[in-house]
């Protein structure tokens, strides 16, 4: 009987004292074996869940710093320093849209992977941290390829193909510092998350708490981030956040983490445990099935989004989005 493995792992090297404390409450993520028709039934509800022995990647479990400097090849690959713990995401190709003088929170430097080692190695307080965060492409070396075409691509289709996903678009490479925290935000993809090395905490809320996270407006380049910082977070600004209530887990070497599409997620490498080094596999969400009423939150993400962007298109002008929204609901729509 495969019951839930909610318990412990008995080499688990963090504690309480590696998790910060935020104003939220948390359940933990259900801990599944990929054979258990529990976590097959979870995905295919669209809930998260940690799998804890699909043996995806495991060729990848010794992609340490030595050895991806060793086989990553001589290209640059996509750096982000930051003079903060946080990497909030923003589209650069939002920028010159969103008019006002956006202050981009971090700075994006490519490097070649030994150049990012050192850089990581050398790291003293006080210096910018690092975080390497690139799609894996034809520039890896032969042996990063070896690993890659040697992961449980059976298993992965199998999934892919039950759940009606559409084709995989990319697989991200993450090699972070320690401590390293990319807030709260959503993708527009199924996510397979792989942990490889050290530890990281995956904080999940589901779609329907849009409104508790208040997102960017669409057109802006934190576009699907949430404005709340965790750290402080400001309740008179934003009211919701008083019922905001999410799942986590600590992800290790060799587990994998079900992020559904449009599912709210923090991640964090957990101090003090050394770096970690991640790969997603992002998948297209399938075909709308036919429409069944009522809508599903995610559902009526897209179709928020959707209205964001006409109006937009319609109004050219990004304040004028807001005051005619106002003007349509504000007194007529209670
Ligand atoms: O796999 C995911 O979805 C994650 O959020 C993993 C996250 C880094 C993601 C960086 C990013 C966020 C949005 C757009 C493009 C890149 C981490 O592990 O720190
Ligand atoms: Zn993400």
């Amino acid at each position: 009987m495969n019951g839930t493995t909610d318990t412990v792992p008995a080499d688990q090297p963090w504690d309480e004292s590696h998790l910060s404390k935020y104003f939220f409450h948390t359940d933990p993520i259900p801990r599944l074996s990929c054979t258990d028709p529990q976590a097959l039934q979870l995905i295919a509800q669209e809930k998260p869940v940690v799998l804890t022995d699909t043996k995806l990647c495991d060729t990848a479990l010794k992609w340490d710093l030595d050895y991806l400097a060793a086989n990553m090849g001589t290209e640059r690959y996509m750096v982000f320093l930051s003079k903060n713990h946080k990497f909030k995401y923003y589209d650069e190709a939002k920028i010159k849209l969103y008019k006002t003088n956006f202050v981009p929170p971090t700075r994006r430097l490519d490097m070649t992977f030994s150049e990012f080692v050192k850089k990581l190695r050398d790291w003293k307080p006080g210096d910018e941290r690092v975080y390497l965060q690139q799609g894996l492409n034809n520039t890896v070396g032969q042996g990063i390829v070896v690993d890659f075409l040697q992961f449980n691509w059976q298993w992965l289709n199998i999934q892919q193909k039950t759940n009606n996903w559409g084709p995989l678009t990319s697989n991200l490479l993450l090699v972070g510092m320690e401590g390293n925290v990319t807030p709260v935000h959503y993708d527009e993809q199924q996510n397979f998350f792989c942990q490889l090395v050290g530890y990281k905490r995956c904080i999940l809320f589901a779609p329907e708490h849009y409104e508790r996270l208040y997102p960017y407006p669409v057109y802006h380049p934190h576009d699907r981030q949430s404005q709340v910082d965790f750290n402080e977070p400001d309740l008179e600004s934003f009211p919701g956040l008083e019922g905001l209530r999410g799942v986590e887990a600590v992800v290790g070497p060799g587990e994998v983490l079900y992020i559904p599409m449009y599912w709210w997620h923090q991640i964090e490498s957990l101090p003090c445990l050394g770096n970690t080094v991640s790969v997603n596999f992002w998948y297209k969400g399938g075909p709308t099935e036919k429409i069944e009423y009522p809508l599903k939150p995610r559902q009526k993400l897209a179709i928020m989004r959707n209205v964001e962007k006409m109006l937009l298109e319609a109004l050219k002008e990004p304040a004028e989005v807001g005051s005619l929204l106002r003007s349509l609901v504000l007194g007529r729509y209670t």
